[in-house]
């Protein structure tokens, strides 16, 4: 175990030298909570103990009850030890403590204490001042106030702070927009500079990756993480700060490698670059093409290797409706897939382990599917497992779209399907009123920018249903006018379709590669993703085209056989197309074009 102090230099431990910010490293920011040691294990013990591996790069001294005398007394023998792991030390709330340190120790300020523009002023220039926010208003004032960073949150629920309520969560997705407009030049901004910042909240080793992913936005990342009991709770803090340390390096270097890569699409349309499902470069057309050919082309071939896969059917763990539980399962199984109909929390974590790509549709949710879900979604996250997301009826009621934000939160999705209500309602649109689990008469007046728009937001691949169906990855769009009018006449249609691309998916990652990340124990929120990258053996845009493509050519030959006289001698027909449907009739019957 070193013993050395890191060269990373991010402390002036001489106070004549002004602070040098750019040297500051934000990745993981440990916060003081004496209250939350293990019994017998000593604060000072703790602390050097989370510092001497060099991962830990701030620390926020943290003691709401102590008084003045005492918060100094422990601040002072705190800074000794982050002075010898070159650690920069941050005084959380107090003023009078933090100015009677020497100028190398900053303030930590929240929304209710004495004003950014009064700290400043007081605490000179040199010293570093940071600002809790949990709101864009408060990201776009902190940005203009002279605070030098962001504490973002709080993310999650958590112990380690009194009177954080369900509705003061702000969750990965709500961190987002206000990592958004702390990047450079954000509109309505008002500074060009961009703001470093941390989040906050229940970051743990389990929920700290997904966290990280899901609070990216197109145009700025978050620096770091901020935990108190994620390390001070542990005997073993050292290990605490390395795990943590590992994973925030291995989101940054994700981030690195996406933002580097030359051949890979433009930033803003690189909604899948930074997930478990990035795909490999030189599966990604060559320029754009705009031709529809190249995909039908990779679509069909794509069907034969799904026929023909060596690892047998992918199994394909479905959380659906009651409704359409039967029709879904015999589609997968005529997909040449594997379905497993399990809502239950107790063996999803298990099942996950065997599971090729799950879906969670909310059709007929309640408490069991909803628990279900959310164990589901965290481990298929840490496997690497695709996730398909049908929000059945979302904009419908309050409850569904409570149930779809909470799942968006917690889960990251790899595509996203719904008919132009559900999806106009998770966007924030109210363009298309919602009307029971169908879609209101009304027409969107861009789809191609919703898909694309709401795909890129989400880091997602998004498909819209409808009478042309459009699928986005956050830059491409493909529109497709294949698909027979029957399958609007029966009852589950568009759930099946959830399960095939969930088989489509699964088929385009590498089974072999799709590990599992260093777990820890259960935690309330989030997967793990701690391997961010994952082989694929295809363009997951590719695999949900051929879901698509494979559903719709097959509803088609089914409603021009002669056995076919209405939606109920459709049904199994279709189910006959779908388990005979071939790459060539995909090459011949295929209907699509690329319209961004
Ligand atoms: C890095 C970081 N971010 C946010 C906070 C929360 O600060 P505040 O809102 O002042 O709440 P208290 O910590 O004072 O309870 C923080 N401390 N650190
Ligand atoms: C101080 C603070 N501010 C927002 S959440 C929080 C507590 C974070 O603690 P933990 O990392 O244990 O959830």
């Amino acid at each position: 175990m070193s013993t050395q102090p890191p060269t990373r230099g991010n402390a002036a431990a001489n106070d004549e030298v002004p602070l040098d910010r750019s040297k500051l490293d934000y990745s993981v920011y440990l916060v003081t909570g004496r209250e939350l040691l293990p019994p017998g294990v000593d604060f000072f013990d703790s602390l050097e103990r989370s510092l001497r591996d060099g991962h830990v790069g701030m620390v926020q001294i943290r003691e709401k009850d102590a008084e003045t005398g005492h918060f100094l007394e422990i601040a002072k023998r705190a800074l000794d030890i982050c002075d010898k792991y070159n650690v920069t030390m941050l005084i959380n709330d107090n003023l009078t403590v933090a100015l009677s340190l020497p100028a190398r120790v900053g303030l930590h300020i929240g929304q209710d204490d004495i004003p950014v523009a009064q700290a400043r002023r007081l605490l000179g220039p040199n010293r570093l001042l940071g600002i809790s926010v949990k709101s864009v208003q408060q990201a776009l004032d902190a940005k203009r106030s002279g605070a030098d960073y962001a504490g973002v949150g709080p993310c999650y629920g958590t112990q380690s702070k009194k009177g954080i309520t369900a509705d003061k969560v702000i969750g990965p997705r709500g961190a987002r927009e206000i990592v958004e407009v702390l990047g450079a030049g954000a509109s309505g901004g008002g500074s060009e500079t961009r703001m470093p910042c941390v989040l906050i909240g229940g970051l743990n080793q389990k929920t700290a990756a997904r966290t990280l992913f899901g609070a990216t936005s197109s145009t700025n990342a978050p620096d770091g993480i901020a935990v108190i009991s994620a390390i001070v709770a542990r005997v073993d803090s050292d290990v605490a700060a390395r795990e943590l340390g590992e994973i925030v390096s291995r989101f940054k270097l994700g981030l690195a490698a996406s933002r580097s890569s030359s051949s890979l699409p433009s930033e803003s349309g690189s909604a899948l670059l930074y997930s478990a499902f990035a795909p490999h470069p030189s599966l990604l057309p060559p320029s754009s093409p705009t031709d529809a050919a190249f995909y039908v082309d990779r679509a069909a071939s794509l069907l034969s290797t799904l026929r023909s896969s060596p690892t047998g059917p992918p199994l394909i763990q479905t959380i659906t409706s009651h409704v359409s539980s039967t029709l879904s399962a015999n589609i997968a199984l005529a997909f040449s897939a594997s379905p497993i109909m399990s809502h239950e929390a107790e063996e999803a974590e298990e099942l996950s382990g065997a599971v090729g790509g799950l879906v969670l549709n909310i059709g007929t949710i309640g408490p069991p599917s909803r628990a279900g879900m959310k164990v589901a979604g965290a481990a298929a996250n840490r496997g690497g497992k695709p996730v398909v997301l049908d929000p059945v009826g979302c904009g419908a009621t309050n409850f569904r779209k409570e149930v779809v934000n909470e799942i968006l939160n917690h889960t990251q999705v790899t595509l996203l399907k719904g008919n132009a209500a559900e999806l106009s309602s998770i966007s924030g649109s109210a363009e298309v009123a919602a009307r029971g689990v169908d879609s209101g008469s009304g027409q969107l007046s861009d789809p191609v920018a919703l898909v694309r728009t709401l795909a890129s937001r989400e880091r997602c691949l998004v498909l819209l249903s409808g009478k042309t169906d459009y699928l986005s990855d956050g830059q491409r769009v493909v529109a497709c006018d294949n698909g027979h009018e029957l399958l609007g006449r029966i009852t589950g249609s568009g759930c099946a379709l959830g399960v095939m691309l969930a088989v489509a998916l699964a088929s385009c990652v590498h089974p072999r590669v799709a590990v599992d990340a260093a777990s820890p124990e259960d935690g309330e929120s989030g997967g793990g993703l701690g391997k961010l990258m994952v082989n694929h053996q295809e363009d997951l845009f590719v695999g949900a085209l051929m879901a698509l493509l494979s559903m719709t050519i097959a509803s088609e030959q089914a409603a021009a056989r002669p056995d076919v006289r209405g939606p109920g001698s459709f049904i199994p027909a279709l189910i006959d197309e779908i388990a005979s449907i071939s790459p060539d009739d995909i090459k011949k019957a295929a209907r699509i074009k690329v319209v961004a």
